[in-house]
């Protein structure tokens, strides 16, 4: 199995050590299952990491872009976890999760002014700015409201992350934040420390995500550290944090690597002290920003087989009941998951097939090459492994589906609703 939380008994797959063809019948399908205890050994890896190896201050915020829902805010709140947030959307989610906006990060590559106001309301720690136009607006609402607001910089180190082009973010010529190699970081810098409601406390970057290449944040941190000597000497600005994004990649198929968390944190540790040692300039804080690798693994989904269509000497298909509404990875990037027929994993799996969803479009794909039991058929379920990340954040209601719910599994026995099923009702809630 791809993840040690995905066990078989008689012939089924259990999830976090449940039957998952009886939480289908209990709960219907499509159905997001989220495996609670893995969320929070995934989070204590993490924090623990951080202050084994960067010591007090540095610690890791889930970037909940990756899943957003209330619940998964308060499992935040109780990990002790900071959080990057991209939009007043999850921040009002946070906000009604008890989460202390004071620990948040707002990022974005173009936060509108209703979204600096709305956070500022609400206290707002930091906000990870992109552009000039971003400190100019942040300037004039904290002047408004005679405060001093805190924020990073983005910036760009220039590094090829080597993932899906789409989720590379470092590239010189990404959309997101201010290059260093063409001196608008430089710039920008300068900009912000003459800006009087503006306090800068550091900088950040994010290369990529669903990253397993070698030394790319190694090589990150020791160009933003570079980068922050290189303001310490010209202009006696001295960085207190450093945040070096997310992007840890998680396993969705047998080849996929296993990533040591832990180890990856302590050779990025060992980059940034020596780096600092080497220039002469103090450790900031260090701060990362995992999402997928917090919640992937810890997500499952499944739906009932319908239609199974043979068309000799080209392809099959397997239907499901939900499709890229819920999953929209495949169609975007053509990513990899492992499917599991849940209900027969006795049989050899040997039918090759595409497992595709019932929305009117070709493109509707959860998986291609897939291997299932000869006799799936009708009403069988197929799980789809690895989803906790990027699928219920990015689910839309094409084809007026209603979004499915997510689950929560804990204690090897314990399972309630932390997401109620969209109702048809739901759907047209907001027609007039
Ligand atoms: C700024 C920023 N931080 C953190 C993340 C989280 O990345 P991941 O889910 O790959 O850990 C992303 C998304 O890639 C991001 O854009
Ligand atoms: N949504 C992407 C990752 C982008 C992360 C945000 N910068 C995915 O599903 O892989």
């Amino acid at each position: 199995m791809i993840c040690d939380n995905l066990t078989v008994s008689n012939g089924r797959l259990l999830f976090a050590g449940q039957d998952t063809v009886e939480l289908a019948r209990q709960y219907g399908t499509p159905l997001y299952l989220m495996d609670e205890d893995r969320i929070r050994a995934n989070c204590r890896v993490y924090t623990e990491a951080f202050r084994r190896h960067f010591g007090p201050g540095a610690r890791p915020l889930y970037a909940s872009k990756a899943n957003s829902f209330q619940r998964i805010y308060e499992i935040m709140r109780e990990e002790g976890m900071g959080i990057d947030v991209v939009s007043s959307g999850e921040i009002y989610t946070a906000l009604r999760a008890g989460y202390d906006l004071g620990q948040a990060y707002f990022h974005s590559n173009n936060k509108t002014d209703e979204d600096i106001r709305y956070s500022m309301d609400h206290g707002i720690g930091y906000f990870v700015a992109d552009n000039v136009e971003e400190i100019k607006a942040i300037e004039a609402e904290a002047a408004r409201r005679g405060i001093k607001q805190r924020v990073l910089l983005r910036l760009t180190p220039g590094i090829d992350p080597h993932t899906y082009e789409a989720i590379a973010t470092g590239k010189v010529d990404s959309k997101f934040g201010s290059a260093i190699e063409t001196g608008q970081a430089e710039e920008i810098t300068l900009f912000t420390l003459r800006q009087p409601h503006v306090e800068l406390v550091g900088f950040h970057c994010h290369v990529g995500s669903q990253v397993f290449a070698e030394d790319v944040f190694e090589r990150a941190a020791v160009i933003m550290l570079e980068f922050a000597a290189h303001m310490e000497k010209a202009h006696g600005y001295q960085t207190r944090q450093l945040d070096l994004g997310g992007g840890y990649g998680v396993r969705y198929v047998e080849y996929d690597p296993v990533l040591n968390v832990d180890a990856k944190v302590a050779q990025v540790a060992a980059a940034a002290k020596g780096a600092c040692a080497r220039l002469g300039i103090a450790l900031p804080e260090i701060h990362m920003e995992p999402g997928r690798s917090i919640v992937g693994d810890a997500g499952l989904t499944l739906y009932t087989v319908g239609t199974v269509k043979e068309i000799p000497g080209y392809k099959n298909y397997v239907s499901v009941d939900g499709g890229m509404p819920d999953n929209p990875r495949f169609a975007l990037y053509g990513a990899s998951y492992t499917c599991l027929l849940a209900n027969k994993l006795d049989q050899p799996a040997e039918f090759p097939c595409s497992v595709v969803g019932r929305c009117c479009e070709s493109g509707d794909i959860i998986q291609e090459h897939v291997l299932l039991p000869r006799s799936v058929g009708r009403g069988d379920i197929l799980a789809v492994c690895t989803t906790g990340a990027y699928n219920y954040s990015m689910a839309s209601n094409y084809n007026r589906l209603p979004r499915p719910p997510i689950v929560m599994l804990r204690g090897g026995n314990e399972s309630y609703v932390a997401v109620r099923r969209e109702s048809l009702e739901d759907l047209c809630r907001n027609d007039l």
